[in-house]
C-alpha cells in the first residue's frame, strides 16, 4: 500500500490542528509511519514565509501578493518535506493546503480559483492530495472555538471580517459538492473523539 497524502481544510477554530495531530496518532496506532505537517509553514523556507503571513498590519499584502507568498511556501514546502516524506513511503498530513489558498485568497479574497490554481501549478507541478478532509461547524460554533483559544488576539488573516470567514466556509462547502472524490466534509462536531472516528470513516477506502 503506498503512501498517501491527507490535508485537513476549514475555517479557523474548526478543529483541524487537534484532528491532525489526533489523526497521526490514529494512523500510528494502525502501524503507518506518518509525517505531521502544516501550512504555511513545514520547511525552513515556509517557515520564514509563514511569519510575514500571519504578522503585521491587516493590509499589510494586496491580495495578489498575498496569494504568490502562499504560493511560495507551499512550493518550498511540497519540494523539500511532502514529495521527500511520500518518497519514503510515510504518510503526509498536512494542516491546511492548496484549499485554503482557493477559499482565503481565491473566493473570500478575490484572486480567483484559476490565477490560484496556476500559482499551484508553477510553484508546485499542480501537487493534490489523494484526499481532503474539510472540517464543517456552523460559523458561531468555529468562532466560539476560535476565540476561546485566540483569547481575542487572531492573526493577521484570522482576524478579517466575519463576512470574509463565511465566504471561506461556503468556498470549502463548493469545493467539496465540485469535487466529491477527493474533497470530503466532515462534521466537526461534538467531542474530540467522535470528530477523529469521523475522519477516519472518512479514509476507510485509503486505510491498508
Ligand atoms: N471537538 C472539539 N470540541 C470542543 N473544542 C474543541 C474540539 N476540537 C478542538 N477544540 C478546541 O477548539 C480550539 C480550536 O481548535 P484548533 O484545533 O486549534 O482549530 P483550528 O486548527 O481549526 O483553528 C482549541 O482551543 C481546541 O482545543
Ligand atoms: C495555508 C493558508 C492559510 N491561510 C490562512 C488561514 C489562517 O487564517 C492563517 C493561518 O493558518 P492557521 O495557523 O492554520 O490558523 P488556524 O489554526 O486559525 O486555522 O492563514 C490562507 O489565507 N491561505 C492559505 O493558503
Amino acid at each position: 500500500m503506498s503512501a498517501r497524502f491527507i490535508s485537513l481544510e476549514g475555517g479557523e477554530g474548526v478543529g483541524k490542528s487537534t484532528q491532525a495531530r489526533r489523526l497521526a496518532d490514529a494512523l500510528r496506532t494502525r502501524g503507518l509511519d506518518v509525517l505531521l505537517t502544516r501550512e504555511p509553514g513545514g520547511s525552513p523556507g515556509a517557515e520564514a514565509i509563514r511569519s510575514l503571513l500571519l504578522e503585521g498590519d491587516a493590509n499589510r499584502w494586496s491580495p495578489g501578493a498575498e496569494a504568490l507568498l502562499f504560493a511560495a511556501a507551499r512550493a518550498d514546502h511540497v519540494t523539500r518535506t511532502i514529495d521527500p516524506a511520500l518518497s519514503e513511503g510515510q504518510w503526509v498530513i498536512c494542516d491546511r493546503f492548496l484549499d485554503s489558498s482557493r477559499a482565503y485568497q481565491g473566493m473570500a479574497g478575490g484572486v480567483g480559483d484559476a490565477a490560484i490554481q496556476n500559482l499551484h501549478q508553477i510553484g508546485s507541478d499542480g501537487r493534490l492530495p489523494d484526499r481532503t478532509l474539510v472540517l464543517a461547524l456552523t460559523d458561531t460554533d468555529a468562532a466560539a472555538r476560535a476565540d476561546a483559544r485566540d483569547a481575542g488576539c487572531p492573526d493577521r488573516i484570522g482576524g478579517r471580517a466575519s463576512d470574509f470567514h463565511a465566504e471561506v466556509a461556503q468556498a470549502f462547502r463548493d469545493f467539496a459538492r465540485d469535487d466529491p472524490e477527493r474533497i470530503r466534509l466532515v462534521d466537526a462536531s461534538g467531542s474530540e473523539g467522535e470528530v477523529t472516528e469521523r475522519l477516519l470513516a472518512a479514509l476507510a477506502d485509503l486505510l491498508p
